[in-house]
């Protein structure tokens, strides 16, 4: 809020800056300028200036004005936040105990995009004039410029087949001259017509209630909960057609980059245009674009990473959120938040649906969807009519593979067949690299990482050995540091790359290709390389976790599971949901427009829950089973959970600082407060971990609680860091 003081006669003004602080501060209107809420400025900080916004704060009159700083910039091009984003800045910054300058940060993550669009240097013939010796490439170029419109020097050397050096001798003989073109034009609108599929009935009844949503005042939550290839995505394009329609703009939010260039070219059929991107690896000048078309409108609908969440949209009216389940949604660092849950939150503050879909909901999800708090669409079958695959469970206590060997006899058997018949196969582990774990044969030495207690992990394809939590890594040494034995470093277990190996040897023939988000050529690779197997370039597929993720791939018969008990062995309480999840997500790529599709899960433990619920495909009994868990264990999302993480350079000291905390927690018969304990990942990056975990009921206000008490518990010092995860996803 602005203050105006008739004494002072000068306007002051709170801006919220990217600090941790827990407030906004005070700043003076620089004289002949105005600011409202939300306006985005450049204000002093210390030695440096930073980019803010003029928050809803009264600003703190008290202050001497000689002391104020003036704003040194306001950027009156941009529109202002308007006041939905700033409530929802204001929302997840109490919700996460973070500071509202750095929610805020997250929504100013583009500077670039606060300045106008430069205009783009450029050529145009001079009328009349011509050059006074022709030659063959000129004339090219003058053919090519008919049409008397301007162009860039590079694209007319380019669409002439001319060098660049052509247009400036043209240039420097007056025959061209040098312009300036208006920035790109906006990007062309969807085409809400442009081909609509055409849909099965049960489709086409989640599209009807999708459709009605738009109506609820008050905005709603709706769960599209379908097997895996039951069309979900036609689905809710109808629910962004119906966005549009409604002069709203419409926000896509996935897990994976990888998944968004299959993304682009589905929506490109339907709507005939591309949608706009937004997540980590798109260029700065796109960044620029995206995030000013929102906020002007231009652009009607994005696809993104969770971080497209803060994205200033001008009239955002739908919210999608695919693979609603997946892990990848939640941000572990700096404000810890998950992108799903406070997807439902911006929905909720400007009153607009928002639409979870997944074949495999969150526990959360499918309890709010059954207590009718969401409205539940269920697409039983597949859109193609193709049967889910035939799963079934490879014994390796009894069918196991030979020593040295990953890969048990029946599942290479499959293999043959699959690839005799001309069809795609999918074996998965989600371990990236060749190995996780190298030791000595001779004094049984193995390979840590010296910042973290965790192994290092062999990548033989890069030579180095790996650790996976902070990217430290060393060269393969020659000898055993330790005894200096030559030659006696073995590896332990398989990562994809020991699977690749065994594949090629099996299947010397095959065209294999190995999916990991860590081999060299980036998400660029790993889009092309999709890209083939989506077209049946390869044969047989080894990949991590992101191979598991809404890809349809439609060659794909058979999917291997190396180790389908990998992920269960966690003292995590999410361990059997998440594993489910997964095997269900992966085996489900298998066999989707044609069916036939197989899958084969390697495991040690058959008997186990979530095998057996996989096996009998009875996904409700699942369910059932880990809802009825968690509520008789006051779970969520019956309870609410948070964790308090103690970090610091020295082991004693953090412990001490933990165990104090723990003593100063306020009593509240509400509260279960568990640890302090080290943490499974007992140091990362140099640094020791203690964990705390507060349980309570949903009704609790565990936020409160948690700011009491950190509010009069003992001060971190000496590197101490204390960081609240507001229902964590991991217990590491
Ligand atoms: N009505 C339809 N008629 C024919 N094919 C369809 C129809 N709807 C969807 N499909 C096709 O079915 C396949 C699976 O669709 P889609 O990828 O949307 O499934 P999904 O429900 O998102 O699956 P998953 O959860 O496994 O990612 C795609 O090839 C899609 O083009
Ligand atoms: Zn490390």
């Amino acid at each position: 809020m602005l203050f105006d003081d008739p004494d002072i006669k000068e306007t002051i003004a709170s801006v919220l800056v990217p600090v941790a602080v827990p407030g906004a501060y005070t700043y003076k209107v620089p004289p002949g300028q105005s600011v409202v809420p939300g306006t985005i400025v450049k204000v002093p900080l210390g030695s440096r200036e930073v980019i803010g916004a003029v928050w809803d704060i009264e600003p703190d009159a008290a202050i001497n004005p000689n002391k104020l700083k003036y704003i040194s910039r306001v950027y009156d091009t941009t529109p202002p936040l308007d006041k939905d984003l700033r409530r929802f800045v204001d929302w997840v910054a109490n919700w996460t105990l973070g500071a509202p300058g750095m929610v805020l940060r997250m929504v100013l993550r583009s500077e670039e995009a606060l300045e106008p669009e430069a205009p783009v240097p450029g050529v145009r013939r001079i009328e009349g004039a011509e050059p006074e010796r022709s030659t063959a490439a000129r004339s090219r170029v003058l053919a090519t410029m008919e049409d008397g419109f301007a162009w860039t020097r590079s694209g007319l050397a380019h669409a002439a087949g001319v060098s660049a050096s052509v247009i400036d001798g043209l240039l420097h003989h007056n025959v061209l001259e040098a312009v300036l073109l208006p920035a790109a034009p906006p990007p062309p609108k969807p085409q809400l017509d442009y081909a609509r599929k055409t849909l099965t009935p049960a489709q086409e009844a989640a599209v009807a209630g999708l459709v009605k949503c738009f109506d609820t005042a008050t905005g709603s939550v709706s769960l599209i909960d379908g097997v895996t290839g039951s069309g979900k995505t036609e689905v809710y394009f109808e629910a962004i057609a119906e966005a549009l329609r409604r002069d709203r703009q419409a926000l896509v939010l996935l897990p994976e980059i990888s998944l968004t260039e299959q993304f682009l070219r589905r929506f490109e059929q339907r709507f005939g245009v591309y949608p706009a991107e937004w997540h980590s690896e798109i260029t700065v000048k796109n960044r620029t674009r995206v995030w000013r078309g929102v906020a002007s409108g231009d652009v009607r609908v994005v696809i993104g990473a969770r971080s497209a969440l803060f994205l200033p949209f001008r009239e955002l009216g739908l919210i999608i959120v695919d693979e609603e389940h997946d892990a990848a949604f939640k941000q572990d660092d700096r404000v810890p938040y998950s992108a799903r849950d406070m997807a439902v939150v911006r929905g909720h503050l400007s009153k607009f649906p928002v639409v979870l879909a997944s074949a495999t909901p969150s526990v959360e999800s499918r309890v709010n969807a059954d207590l009718g708090r969401y409205e539940l669409f269920e697409l039983p079958e597949r859109a193609s009519g193709a049967d889910l695959p035939e799963l079934d469970a490879i014994d390796m206590r009894v069918e196991g593979p030979e020593r040295g060997r990953w890969l048990a006899p029946r599942l290479v058997h499959a293999l043959k067949d699959t690839f005799a018949a001309g069809g795609q196969s999918l074996l998965f582990l989600n371990r990236r690299g060749y190995a996780p774990l190298t030791l000595c044969r001779t004094c049984g030495h193995r390979f840590q990482c010296a910042h973290c207690s965790a192994w290092l992990v062999e990548h033989r394809f890069q030579k180095k050995l790996v650790c996976h939590h902070c990217g430290h890594f060393e060269k393969v040494p020659d000898k055993c540091p330790s005894c200096q034995g030559v030659d006696t470093l073995v590896a332990c277990g398989p990562g994809v790359e020991r699977i690749a190996e065994e594949v090629s040897d099996l299947f010397p023939q095959a065209r294999t290709l190995v999916l990991s988000s860590d081999l060299p050529g980036g998400p660029e690779r790993l889009k092309r390389e999709m890209k083939i197997v989506e077209e049946g370039g390869a044969d047989i597929v080894i990949g991590t976790q992101l191979v598991a993720k809404g890809h349809n791939f439609p060659k794909l018969k058979l999917v291997g599971v190396i180790d389908a008990d990998l992920g269960l062995a966690h003292g995590d309480p999410r361990a059997a949901e998440k594993t489910f999840q997964l095997l269900a997500q992966v085996t489900g790529r298998a066999g989707r427009v044609h069916g036939g599709g197989i899958g084969l899960l390697q495991t040690y433990c058959a008997e186990h829950p979530v095998i057996r619920a996989l096996l009998s495909g009875d996904k409700a009994a699942f369910y059932k089973a880990e809802i009825d868990a968690r509520r008789s264990a006051g779970l969520p999302p019956f309870g609410r959970l948070a964790a308090v993480i103690v970090s610091g350079p020295d082991k004693t000291f953090a412990e001490g600082y933990a165990r104090a905390l723990a003593r100063a927690a306020p009593a509240d018969q509400a509260v279960t407060l568990l640890g302090p304990a080290e943490a499974a990942l007992a140091m990362v990056r140099g640094r020791y971990r203690f964990r705390l975990l507060a349980m309570a009921p949903r009704q609790f206000d565990l936020q409160s609680y948690l700011r009491h008490w950190l509010a009069c518990g003992p001060k971190p010092s000496r590197g101490l860091r204390v960081q609240v995860d507001i229902d964590p996803q991991h217990f590491l």
